[in-house]
């Protein structure tokens, strides 16, 4: 996992701590925002005291060494944990501490670094698992609103159906969740977030184990949906292809906080990047 970097570096208009001007003025408002969170096992700091903003319509990339506390974020974000300390919110409203379905049902979806598949069901039974609070979950429901139901489902099939045709994934809509590749696995992941009409989805290391031609699908799939549907994305991601071709603005976490926030480009050449990364690579060889 390595970054790519310039032996000249400079720290110039790589953002710090507090992120320049370049590292705060892309996309639209502050759709999320991270205040001094903090979230320790035992003695461990896994996130200390890191804050950062996401701005609507951008694709956010959270980069880092291993262990720098990236998915202990996200499961923060998400409702997985709770912080020690901090705040989080969410357009605006104070979401640090509520349930991962609060969480899901205000509009804040995420994948899952292993993907979270249904193996015994079909592809598009996967997809219409999703949405909430269906009509037809409740029997009393189910006997008195028995039309309203129905058409509830086929509206619900009709969705999975047109997500699974823009995913490509038509052709194995009937076949077990659980046969799927792993790339495949990835894509059913992005699709379930989309059954919801997400506004902010985070992604945890979408590439992972994805082969090239499934991951230029994916990488043009998260394109497509940031530029036409208006979703914001916040990505974890190894792949630095990806993420400096994907994202704008990248931030970098290591030890649990926010070292620097730019462009890719003011990443890949920030010498304080480099040494974490590389840090992470000499303990990883010493130990
Ligand atoms: N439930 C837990 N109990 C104890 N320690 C944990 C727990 N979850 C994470 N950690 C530790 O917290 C630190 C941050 O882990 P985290 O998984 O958030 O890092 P990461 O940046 O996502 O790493 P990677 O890129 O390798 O996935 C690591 O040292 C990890 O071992």
């Amino acid at each position: 996992m390595a970054i790519q970097t310039t032996p000249t570096t400079s720290e110039t208009a790589a953002a710090s701590q507090d992120a320049g001007p370049s590292g705060t003025a892309r996309g639209g408002e502050v759709l999320l925002e991270v205040r001094d969170v903090v979230k320790a096992f035992g003695g461990l700091h896994a996130v200390d005291h890191c804050s950062f903003d996401v701005r609507r319509g951008t694709i956010t990339g959270l980069i880092g060494p291993n262990g720098a506390g990236k998915t202990t974020m996200f499961n923060n974000i998400t409702g997985f944990i709770t912080p020690d300390s901090g705040t989080i919110r969410y357009r605006g409203q104070d979401i640090t501490g509520l349930r991962p379905d609060q969480i899901f049902a205000s509009g804040l979806c995420r994948t899952f670094q292993i993907p979270r598949e249904h193996g015994t069901m079909s592809v598009l039974e996967n997809l219409m698992l999703v949405p909430m609070r269906q009509k037809g979950e409740n029997i009393w429901n189910a006997w008195f609103h028995g039309a309203e139901v129905r058409r509830q489902e086929e509206q619900n099939r009709d969705k999975a159906l047109e997500v699974l045709g823009y995913l490509e994934l038509t052709h194995v809509r009937d076949e077990y969740a659980g046969n799927l590749s792993g790339g495949q696995k990835k894509l059913l992941e992005l699709g379930r977030t989309l059954m919801t009409g997400p506004e902010l989805v985070l992604l945890d290391e979408p590439a992972a184990g994805v082969n090239r031609t499934l991951l230029k699908r994916l990488t043009s799939n998260i394109e497509y949906l940031s530029r036409e549907r208006g979703i914001t994305f916040l990505l974890i991601e190894h792949d630095m292809n990806m993420v400096m071709s994907l994202c704008d603005p990248v931030i970098v976490m290591s030890e649990g906080r926010k070292l620097v926030e730019g462009s890719p480009d003011e990443v890949r050449n920030n010498q304080s990047v480099l040494e974490a990364y590389l840090g992470g690579q000499y303990a990883a060889a010493e130990g």
